[in-house]
């Protein structure tokens, strides 16, 4: 395909995704009904809805309108090319730029459209991040870095880096977390590789990392990740150290991976549906890793940035409260709650412990970490809670 034809299609599918089509359903179909498009079109295209994805309303002020065909002539605008030369109309190129979409294009307003979030959301994120926010804001306009953590019950993290470097991926150490490694080169060649296949790697964000660090371990400890889904951060840290790991999440279907994901891996996860979590007593630490806005990952769904309104974020607020109250019922008495959200809002970190402290006469609060975009990962917020 031609970079035009490129942009023609990326513009087709935003116009679908801003009609409020899932952003993945889109990219599938039209890769299975194009078959003469190749691996590099689709990795093309993909990335071009993502880009505008990520910046719709300030690309959407500078192609003249929150349209498909908008947010490509944007992108085209901010990275300073020229869109008539690509809006040719020739071959597969998209028509013409017409002079509703010429006379509408401006720069971006001061505050939400410039920042490239929704206007309701920035008194809540200026609270939380104060000066940060603007940092932030301009993070989640661009790409996420691949990072990979080292499964170091198989290999250590400087021999993980060579034998990693001998199937054509560069790596290097990330500063958050000593298993974490920033993929420099060759991120499409992870998934075939041997050492994923061996187990040596799994792709996992490295403050996703930082937070199973943050729980320390003992052999024969009694875990549970309540919210397990897909078991990432329940893999680091069975990784860790031999305790007896399980997973559980209200929707059973998620944790279909797990057992050949630890497989791979080398450890042992038992998985409990939530009738056979009462029957398995209480644990030393329960993980909470609760739904949330994912405000912190919006670089990699930049959709969710969209779809998020006041009355999903209360929902989920309740939903966080009644999951603290649910776990705090399976913690052992001196056992541990770790609260994890991959949020950057107060209203679903702060907020939500200082509610079930006042709620939960005796427990305490101990460490409590909000991981920011600035260093150079997901955003994250963990806290440690005692039960007396
Ligand atoms: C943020 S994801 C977990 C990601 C996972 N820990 C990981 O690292 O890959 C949150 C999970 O919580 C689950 N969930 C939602 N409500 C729940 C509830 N009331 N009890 C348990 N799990 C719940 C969802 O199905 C979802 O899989």
């Amino acid at each position: 395909m031609t970079p035009e034809a490129r942009i023609a299609t990326a513009a087709e599918l935003l116009e679908r995704i801003l009609a409020g089509q899932p952003v993945e359903r889109e990219l599938t179909g039209w890769a299975r009904r194009s078959r003469f498009a190749g691996s590099k079109d689709r990795q093309a295209i993909r990335d071009l809805v993502f880009d505008a994805l990520r910046r719709k309303r300030s690309l959407a002020a500078l192609g003249g309108g929150e349209t498909g065909r908008g947010l490509m002539i944007g992108l085209i605008r901010d990275a300073g090319g020229d869109p008539d030369a690509v809006f040719t109309g020739q071959g597969y190129a998209p028509s013409p730029i017409t002079d509703p979409e010429r006379a509408g294009s401006r720069p971006p307003a001061e505050g939400g459209e410039a920042l490239d979030l929704p206007d309701w959301l920035v008194p809540a994120l200026q609270v939380a991040l104060g000066p940060g926010l603007e940092a932030a804001a301009l993070a989640m306009r661009h790409r996420a870095p691949v990072h990979l953590r080292v499964n170091v019950r198989k290999i250590a993290r400087d021999q993980c880096i060579a034998t990693l470097s001998s199937e054509g991926i560069d790596t290097r150490p990330h500063p958050l977390c000593d298993t974490a490694l920033e993929v420099v080169s060759g991120a499409r060649q992870i998934a075939g590789s041997q050492a994923y296949r061996a187990g040596l790697v799994e792709l996992q964000d490295a403050a996703s990392q930082a937070v199973s660090a943050s729980i320390p371990l003992f052999n024969g400890l009694k875990v549970l990740d309540f919210c397990a889904g897909g078991g990432g951060k329940a893999l680091a840290l069975a990784a860790r150290a031999d305790v007896q790991m399980t997973c559980h999440d209200i929707d059973a279907g998620r944790m279909k991976d797990i057992p050949a994901r630890a497989d791979r891996a080398g450890v042992r996860i038992r998985l409990a549906e939530t009738k056979a979590l009462e029957q398995l007593g209480s644990f030393d630490i329960v993980l909470c890793d609760a739904p949330c806005s994912g405000s912190g990952t919006w670089r990699r769904s930049p959709e969710g940035k969209w779809s998020l309104t006041p009355e999903r974020l209360a929902d989920l607020n309740a939903i966080q409260s009644a999951i603290l109250d649910e776990a705090a019922r399976l913690v052992v008495p001196g056992g541990r709650l770790v609260y994890v959200t991959c949020s950057l809002l107060r209203a679903e970190n702060e907020d939500r412990i200082a509610g079930f402290l006042a709620a939960h006469p005796g427990w305490s609060q101990g460490l409590t970490r909000r991981i920011g975009l600035d260093e150079g990962a997901d955003g994250f917020f963990l806290c440690h809670l005692q039960k007396p």
